[in-house]
């Protein structure tokens, strides 16, 4: 595993990318189609930029169109190599953005929101599960809108559901969230499950083997209006 991992940074160096994390991507891109020529994306924790170059690799030739846009707390250099004009990286604690922030971002909203977001890990597996699940259920939030209040009551219009706003991905789109596994990981999944056509787990084999990191994949969302209690 160890020569495989090594592998793997060798590629990267090879083609050019500026983490070994692009392969993550390539490797989920492969089995489950993410990102499509002409897309507008969001990459949530950005740097250095290596999603931004798979990103934008997957976008096509210029005449397709599309955009990749990065949020990171650090700067973020953006790669000489795999990045056009199409791509653009703020810096920015995605925390403190508002939903107005990433509306005018795209207006119309994205294709795909991906979320790579980690903190730096303390060691302490509960710890840094927790504080990742909160960065996941960040991004689920900027991706699907809030769910401010579930009465159960079914007195109001929306049977109790009342949304502060829809969040910036588009129906059919589709959601990547990295997830450090821990309690509740399975639970969030699982409120996802009545958004999406298909959600699934996927842990790519660029993941270095002591990590603990999976990713949880939402293919197709399905309310883009409205949501509905899982
Ligand atoms: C594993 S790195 C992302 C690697 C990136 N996908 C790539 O391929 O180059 C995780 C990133 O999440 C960022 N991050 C963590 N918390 C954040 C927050 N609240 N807002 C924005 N970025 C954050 C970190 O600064 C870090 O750069």
């Amino acid at each position: 595993m160890a020569k495989w991992q090594d592998h793997v940074g060798l590629l990267a160096k090879a083609h050019k990318y500026v983490a070994r994390s692009a392969f993550k991507l390539l490797q989920i891109q492969k089995r489950s189609q993410l990102i499509h020529p002409g897309d507008w994306v969001l990459d949530l924790g950005c740097s250095p930029g290596a999603w931004l170059q798979v990103a934008c690799q997957l976008l096509g030739p210029l005449h397709c169109g599309g955009s990749v846009i990065g949020i990171d707390i650090k700067d973020t250099a953006l790669p000489l190599v795999g990045c056009d004009d199409r791509v653009m990286a703020i810096k920015e604690d995605v925390r403190t953005m508002s939903h107005d922030d990433f509306q005018y971002l795209c207006p119309g909203g994205f294709h795909v929101v991906l979320s790579d977001m980690c903190h730096n890990t303390t060691g302490n597996a509960m710890l840094d599960a927790a504080r990742s699940l909160q960065l996941g259920q960040l991004a689920a939030e900027v991706a699907l809108g809030e769910q401010q209040s579930f009465s159960g009551g079914g007195s109001s219009a929306d049977d109790g559901i009342s949304l502060e706003h829809h969040g910036v991905l588009q129906e059919n789109g589709n959601l990547l969230i990295k997830l450090l596994q821990g309690s509740g990981s399975q639970e969030f999944a699982k409120q996802l499950r009545p958004q999406f056509r298909k959600v699934l787990w996927m842990r790519p084999e660029a993941s270095r083997r002591a990590s603990r990191e999976m990713y949880v994949l939402g293919l197709g969302r399905r309310y883009a209006c409205s949501t509905q209690p899982a």
